[in-house]
């Protein structure tokens, strides 16, 4: 697959503290495409704890944030690669209403994550129920202090799925 020729790979992403940024950056880097940070309404405390206690809440209740970020044209595309990091083992809150808000059927998605230590929990079972159908490729999870280092194994699974030469 020559992805340089065909622009129809989208990369949507939603962090809080710029790790899965890093890794977003370094997928379009690698396959092109267009990025697109997917950001909500309201931005989450930068105060850990109080982020923590307020994601754990929003899970708990399958709250999903009104979303600022909107996509007109999200059936010009193909590929979608969707990032998050882990929270609370799952996928953050702003992936869930993306998700929700549209229908990626027929799509193939492409998931991606950064974690703090507990890889991705359960976080690939809740994305594939929110896009079920759609075809979903093998995902990679990123250490959080390693976003910015991991191009190399990034290539890598992006060779391995296809993606990239
Ligand atoms: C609300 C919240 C919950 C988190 N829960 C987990 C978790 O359950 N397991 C884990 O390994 N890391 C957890 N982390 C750490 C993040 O997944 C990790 O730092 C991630 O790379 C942050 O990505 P970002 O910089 O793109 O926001 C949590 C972080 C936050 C803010």
């Amino acid at each position: 697959m020559d992805n340089k020729m065909d622009n129809k790979i989208l990369i949507a992403y939603y962090s809080r503290s710029g790790k899965t940024k890093s890794v977003a950056n370094i997928i379009q880097n690698i396959v092109n495409g267009t990025v697109v940070e997917i950001i909500p309404e309201e931005a989450y405390p930068t105060d850990y704890n109080t982020v923590v206690d307020q994601a754990k809440k929003e899970i708990s209740s399958g709250f999903k944030p009104a979303l600022k970020t909107k996509i007109d044209n999200i059936n010009d595309y193909d590929i979608i690669f969707i990032g998050s990091p882990n929270w609370w083992s799952t996928i953050a809150p702003p992936i869930t209403t993306f998700l929700s808000e549209y229908d990626l059927s027929g799509k193939t998605v492409v998931p991606f994550a950064t974690h703090g230590g507990g890889g991705d929990g359960h976080m690939i079972p809740d994305l594939k129920a929110l896009c079920p159908n759609s075809k979903v490729l093998e995902s990679i999870c990123i250490r959080d202090n390693d976003a910015e280092k991991s191009e190399s194994k990034i290539s890598d699974w992006l060779k391995k799925i296809g993606l990239a030469e």
